[in-house]
């Protein structure tokens, strides 16, 4: 595998996509442990996402999450991002030297049912399906561009989606 050291695991994706949920799962599974930059910066801060946006804007939230990436110090681990944490350069750079990133690509239909009720993020609480729709759409290439592996989801379970994901890492690191 080329470029970059294999020791973290990032997971990627739009919202909903199970970013958290598959890496807890895959923590689990691999024995390393798990870290959500979310939480993170919710312990971190002491104020939840929802918060942060409303005091301090988007560009404040998207700094913390650069500044998450850059100071951890942890080696070997499974981080999952938040699905806008991707869009920023110098993120996906500190991924990719740092990790194995891995996409999780589910279809919007299926994201925006999971997640159009959630009052924890911010930014499906502020907008229209259509503009979600938008997002989604225009993120897209972001995740695949980043991603050293594509994992597709759809009609897949927690657990089966999990155990090929670690099928893919193990796969990866013994290249
Ligand atoms: N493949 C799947 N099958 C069933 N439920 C899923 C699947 N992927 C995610 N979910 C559920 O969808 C919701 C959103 O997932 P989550 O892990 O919070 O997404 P993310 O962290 O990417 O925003 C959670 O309730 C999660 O359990
Ligand atoms: O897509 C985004 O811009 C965001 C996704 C959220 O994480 P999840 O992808 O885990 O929902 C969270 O970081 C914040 O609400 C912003
Ligand atoms: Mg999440």
């Amino acid at each position: 595998m080329s470029g970059g050291n294999m020791k973290r695991i990032y997971l990627i994706g739009f919202m909903g996509c199970g970013k958290s949920a598959i890496g807890r799962r895959l923590s689990f599974l691999l024995k390393v442990p798990f870290y959500d930059m979310d939480k993170e910066i919710v312990r971190q801060t002491g104020m939840t996402i929802p918060e942060i946006f409303e005091k301090f804007g988007e560009n404040h939230f998207r700094d913390l999450e650069t500044e998450f990436l850059r100071n951890f110090q942890e080696e070997y681990c499974i981080i999952s991002t938040g699905g806008g944490t991707t869009m920023r350069k110098i993120n996906r750079r500190i991924m990719r030297e740092t990790g194995l990133v891995l996409f999780l690509d589910a279809p919007f239909k299926e994201i925006w049912r999971r997640i159009h009720k959630d009052p924890n993020r911010p930014i499906v609480r502020r907008s229209t399906r259509e503009e979600i729709e938008a997002l989604f759409k225009s993120r897209y290439p972001y995740y695949k561009a980043a991603a050293h592996i594509t994992v597709r989801t759809e009609f897949r379970s927690l657990r089966q989606i999990t155990q090929y994901a670690a099928f893919q890492v193990i796969r990866l690191k013994g290249e």
